[in-house]
C-alpha cells in the first residue's frame, strides 16, 4: 500500500502543500491516540467554557484544538488559521502561502459515549498582498480550496481527503505510524435507499423539507413507491463517510427552532470541506438556494444549510424546493 506523500506527488500535489498536509496529520495522529486514552488521561467531559457558538466546550475539543494551533503557527506554511473553537482568525506566519480552517472535533456530543468522532480541516491560499490578520483573507468561497479532509476516529482511524484530483481513503497504519493509501477515487453512487437527518426537528423544518421526508418515510406505500432506511450519527464526519462509502443523503436543513440561528453546520471547517470531498466523488453538495461551495464567506463562523450526498437524490430533493 502506498504512503501518503508518494500517493499525493502522484496526485501532482506541490511540495509545500504536502508538507502543511503532514504537519495537521501529524496533529491527527496524536488527537487519534488521545481520543483512544480519554478515559484514562482524564480527558472526557466538559470544561466550564463556551465557545464563540454558545457551545460548552469538551475537554477534547480544547485539547484537539491547541494540538492543531500550535503544529501550524510553529510551521511557517500557514498565513492564518480559523477554527470552531477560536472566536477570531489567528495570525500566522506574514509570509505563510497558506489558510486552515478546521473543527478540531467534530461530533462533540458522541465523546462521552464512545462513538464515532473526528477532525475536519480546509485549506485555502492566503490571498498575498492582505495581513495575516485581514479577515478578509478567509472570504474565499469553497471552490477556491485546494485540499480538504477529515479524519475519522473510529474502530480504525481513517484520512479521507481530496486536492482536486479525486477522493481518496486512507487509513493510519499503527505499526509504522503513517497513513497508507487504501482506496483512490471513491465514487458516490447516483441513486440510494439511506437518509441521513435529525428527525426530532421535523416540526420546526420548511414545508419543501417536510415533504420531501414524509415522503420518504412513507415508502412504498408513498409517491416514490420504494422504502428507505434512515441513519443519524450526529457527527457530520460519521454521516458524510458513509455516503462517501456506500451512497446517501445528508441534511441538515434550516428550521425555525430559534429564528435567529436557522442554521446548524458551519460554511467554512464543516459544510465546505465536506462538499469538495463529496463533489470530487461525484455527488452533489447544495443548500436549497445553489451549489454550497459557490457561497462567498461573511464571517468565520457563518452557519449554512446543508443537503448533500448521492446526485440524483439530492436533485430528487431540491425539486420539493421548485
Ligand atoms: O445535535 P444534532 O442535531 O444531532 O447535530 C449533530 C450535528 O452537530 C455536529 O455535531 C456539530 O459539530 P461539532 O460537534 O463540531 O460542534 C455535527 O457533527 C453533526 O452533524
Ligand atoms: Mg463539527
Ligand atoms: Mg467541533
Amino acid at each position: 500500500m502506498q504512503r501518503l506523500a508518494p500517493a499525493l506527488r502522484e496526485d501532482d500535489v506541490p511540495l509545500d502543500l504536502i508538507s502543511l498536509i503532514k504537519t495537521i496529520l501529524a496533529a491527527t495522529k496524536e488527537i487519534s491516540f488521545r481520543v483512544s486514552q480519554a478515559q484514562l488521561g482524564g480527558l472526557m467531559g466538559s470544561t466550564l467554557d463556551e465557545n464563540i457558538q454558545g457551545e460548552v466546550q469538551k475537554k477534547l475539543d480544547v485539547v484537539s484544538n491547541e494540538l492543531i494551533k500550535d503544529i501550524l503557527l510553529e510551521s511557517g506554511f500557514v498565513r492564518a488559521i480559523s477554527s470552531e473553537e477560536e472566536d477570531t482568525s489567528v495570525a500566522g506566519d506574514p509570509n505563510g502561502k497558506f489558510l486552515v480552517s478546521f473543527d478540531p472535533l467534530d461530533g462533540s456530543s458522541n465523546i462521552d459515549i464512545n462513538s464515532l468522532i473526528g477532525t475536519i480541516f480546509s485549506i485555502h491560499e492566503a490571498i498575498p498582498e492582505l495581513a495575516a490578520d485581514d479577515p478578509k483573507q478567509f472570504q474565499q468561497p469553497g471552490h477556491k480550496q485546494v485540499c480538504a479532509g477529515y479524519v475519522l476516529y473510529g474502530p480504525s482511524t481513517m484520512l479521507v481527503m481530496t486536492t482536486g484530483k479525486g477522493t481518496h481513503f486512507y487509513v493510519l497504519d499503527r505499526t509504522h505510524g503513517g497513513y497508507l493509501l487504501v482506496e483512490r477515487n471513491v465514487q458516490v453512487p447516483a441513486d440510494t435507499r439511506e437518509f441521513a437527518i435529525n428527525m426530532s426537528n421535523q416540526r420546526f423544518w420548511q414545508a419543501p423539507m417536510q415533504n420531501y421526508i414524509n415522503d420518504l418515510v412513507a415508502g412504498s406505500d408513498g409517491p416514490r413507491g420504494v422504502n428507505f432506511n434512515m441513519r443519524w450519527i450526529a457527527a457530520m464526519v460519521g454521516d458524510i463517510h458513509r455516503v462517501l462509502t456506500r451512497g446517501g443523503i445528508f441534511t441538515y436543513p434550516a428550521d425555525n427552532k430559534n429564528p435567529e440561528k436557522p442554521y446548524k453546520l458551519r460554511l467554512m471547517y464543516e459544510a465546505n470541506p465536506m462538499s469538495y470531498l463529496v463533489e470530487q466523488a461525484g455527488g452533489l453538495a447544495m443548500t436549497s438556494e445553489g451549489p454550497i461551495m459557490d457561497i462567498e464567506p461573511n464571517d468565520i463562523h457563518q452557519r449554512v444549510e446543508v443537503i448533500m450526498g448521492s446526485k440524483n437524490e439530492v436533485e430528487k430533493c431540491l425539486s420539493y424546493y421548485n
